[in-house]
């Protein structure tokens, strides 16, 4: 089954990098990453809105496979919604991607699992790819509740939304204990929830589409611990935050497969 999944390595700058700093970053990417990489992994960057743009021009300019997205999307396609990026203005810069529902937006912005719910669909019209973003915090991780925490925020995300759109999701587990922290979930931990979410998927569509959606582990992945994770049949890639700021570090935890399972 997890040979029909291509690996995905999305790398969420968040808000690091301006638009020229985003040039620079992604021609080290390009220069970096060659054909047998992009045959074994696919290879993708969330930068800033205010980069989209540079980056869609030099991924277009030199035939670049990288795949580029946002980081957040609006739940409305367009009006009177001060400060919003809507879903028709990202598939316009020809964005694969949007991560919806990180926790860093949860936290900080108060999004609602109505809300991700909504971006989600918000998405789909649009035709970009969600990777939707859930995750436990550490009181929920010492309760021991994470699974059905996390699988409450998957039901809660894709309520109503078809089959049809639904095999094409990404889901990211990324346990909020171990987002910028340096600790690292245990690649048992992260097939734990990964699997849970598949089977939660072949329950609320079919196994057949459980099997095709890539369910990514993010917090704080590095090249030192990627193959471990990766390793686990659950879990399909990663989403990269603070590790794909540096080039070196973010094309070396694309070549997991080059590092010892530690
Ligand atoms: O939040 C993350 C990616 O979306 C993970 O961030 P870190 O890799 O910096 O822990």
């Amino acid at each position: 089954m997890t040979a029909a999944r291509t690996p995905l390595m999305a790398g969420n700058w968040k808000m690091n990098l301006n638009h020229l700093e985003a040039i620079a970053h992604t021609q080290k990417l390009f220069f970096a990453l060659n054909d047998k990489d992009y045959a074994a992994v696919e290879v993708a960057v969330l930068p800033p809105f205010t980069d989209l743009r540079s980056v869609q021009t030099l991924v277009d300019g030199d035939k670049m496979k990288i795949k580029y997205g946002a980081q957040d999307i609006s739940a409305h396609d367009s009006g009177a919604y001060t400060g919003e990026i809507s879903g028709p203005m990202l598939s316009k810069l020809k964005c694969t991607y949007v991560a919806i529902g990180h926790s860093e937006r949860r936290q900080y912005h108060g999004e609602t699992e109505p809300v991700v719910n909504a971006k989600v669909k918000a998405a789909f019209r649009n035709g970009i790819v969600p990777i939707l973003c859930v995750g436990e915090g550490l009181d929920i991780r010492k309760a021991g509740d994470q699974v059905s925490y996390t699988l409450a925020q998957l039901d809660g995300a894709l309520e109503g939304v078809p089959a049809e759109d639904a095999e094409a999701i990404v889901v990211a587990y990324e346990p909020v204990w171990a987002i910028g922290t340096g600790e690292v979930a245990t690649p048992e931990d992260a097939q734990e929830v990964c699997g849970a979410i598949r089977v939660r998927l072949a329950e609320l569509y079919s196994q057949e589409l459980a099997d095709k959606v890539r369910v990514l582990y993010g917090g704080s992945v590095k090249s030192s611990n990627a193959a471990g994770i990766m390793a686990k049949p659950d879990v399909d890639g990663a989403l990269i935050g603070g590790a794909a700021l540096d080039p070196e570090e973010f094309v070396k935890i694309v070549r997991y497969r080059d590092q010892a399972v530690g």
